[in-house]
């Protein structure tokens, strides 16, 4: 059984999903950490060398493979840019769209100075809009619960996420 966590950049996929994985015992396996992993360079790297196709068909891979994994599941902000995808999450009891305004998000990805991330960190605010606005309805029709992360702290999300999902009741 596993929880897949999906949203925009700065959303908290990563954040939840550790915070999520120690309070129930169990594993956190985030895409984007698999992922460099594999592919044995940063993500910001990968982009420049390859684009952002081949890092989709990489990532959808991913995602075909996490069906057996127990555990919480964090995808990168991308994961519903493939239609395949979108059927993959349509088709799973829990997925969970962590939503947050777009100043928050961008607020957040601007101070994590951990994380580069191509197709927001060093962008205007206006051409990060461009890639958030088409993807908000892919989101909420790839999950089966949102939840609206914009004014609360990660601890508060967690609890959310314990008493919403039906599988913890
Ligand atoms: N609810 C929250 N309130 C305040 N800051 C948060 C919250 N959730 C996450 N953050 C912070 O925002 C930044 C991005 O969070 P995180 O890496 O978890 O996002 P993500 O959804 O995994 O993004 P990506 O799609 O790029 O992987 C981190 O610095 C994190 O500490
Ligand atoms: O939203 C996106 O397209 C991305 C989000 C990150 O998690 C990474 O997967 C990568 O930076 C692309
Ligand atoms: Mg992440």
């Amino acid at each position: 059984m596993n929880i897949i966590l999906i949203g925009f950049m700065g959303a908290g996929k990563t954040t939840i999903g550790r915070l999520l994985a120690e309070k129930l015992h169990t594993e956190q396996h985030d895409f984007d950490k698999i992922i460099v992993e594999q592919i044995g360079m940063s993500i910001a790297d990968y982009f420049a060398s390859y684009g952002s196709e081949s890092f989709r068909e990489i990532e959808t891979k991913v995602l075909e493979q996490s069906l057996t994994l127990d555990g919480i599941i964090s995808t990168g902000g991308g994961i519903v840019m493939k239609k395949e995808n979108q059927h993959f999450l349509q088709g799973h009891p829990n997925v969970i769209y962590l939503k947050a305004d777009l100043d928050e998000l961008v607020h957040r990805v601007v101070l994590d100075k951990r994380n580069v991330r191509p197709l927001a960190s060093s962008k205007s605010i206006d051409e990060i809009r461009e890639v958030y606005l088409p993807r908000i309805s892919l989101y909420e029709k790839s999950a089966n619960l949102v939840i609206d992360t914009t004014t609360k702290k990660p601890e508060d999300i967690v609890q959310e996420i314990l008493d919403k999902v039906e599988v913890f009741q």
